[in-house]
């Protein structure tokens, strides 16, 4: 199976969980792509009552697009369950995220979730993270400071540029993503705690001991894994 094949199978695959009545997380990606289309049928063939808290622009327009009622974060009293995808997942249930330089609304809407899925395709499952870049989202003013002190601890950084290549990428909060490539992270606490005290790093694409559940595409079918948290 292809990997956009995989990554339809797991985002049809999500929307099982979802019940009528829930106030449901909607991540990023074209893998949450297939699983906002996939909600949006059921929103109009079996009239679920759904509500979604986007985590970016793009996908609040297609699921508005598709009829899916939207709020913010800050007007809904809590979310049941997000369903997001994953850049790496590693043995221990830890992830990278922001390959779509959405990680810090993703991350907002997680930390504000009763329960956590996540849905990939066989390729982001690996042993150890790092091999992936890890984005960290950072304030334009003073960014290339960050960014020295980043080469400095030997994080090899580099400034993520806009899709034509231009320009660098602004993200939905107007700010830059700086990507680090450390190619095998053995403590991800540790670089986690150090990432978020720089001055000027707005969040970073560690996502630890956040995901309940990981559903994974496989060619004989979606695998379903229990983090046990
Ligand atoms: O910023 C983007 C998100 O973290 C995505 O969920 C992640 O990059 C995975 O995206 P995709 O499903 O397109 O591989």
């Amino acid at each position: 199976m292809k990997q956009d094949e995989l990554k339809k199978l797991v985002g049809e695959k999500s929307v099982e969980w979802i019940k009528d009545g829930m106030t449901v997380g909607l991540g990023t990606g074209s893998t949450v792509k297939f699983m906002v289309d996939a909600l949006g049928r059921r929103v109009k063939t079996e009239g679920l009552n759904i509500t979604g808290v986007t985590t970016s622009k793009a996908t609040a327009k297609q699921a508005e697009d598709l009829g899916i009622t939207i709020k913010s974060v800050d007007a809904v009293d809590h979310i049941d369950l997000t369903i997001d995808g994953a850049d790496e997942i590693s043995d221990d249930f830890q992830g990278i995220k922001g390959g779509g330089a959405a990680l810090l609304f993703e991350k907002i809407v997680a930390t504000n979730s009763d329960k956590v899925m996540w849905i990939v395709d066989e390729s982001k499952m690996v042993k150890n993270l790092g091999a992936f870049p890890l984005p960290v989202e950072v304030i334009p003013y003073g960014s290339q400071k960050v960014f020295e002190r980043f080469e400095k601890k030997g994080y090899q950084p580099t400034f993520r540029k806009s899709a034509d290549g231009n320009s660098l990428l602004l993200t939905d909060s107007e700010n830059y993503i700086i990507d680090l490539h450390l190619h095998d992270i053995l403590d991800p606490e540790t670089l986690a705690a150090d990432l978020i005290k720089e001055v000027g790093v707005v969040e970073h694409g560690l996502f630890l001991n956040m995901v309940n559940t990981v559903i994974v595409g496989r060619s004989d079918g979606p695998e379903v894994l229990d983090a046990h948290r």
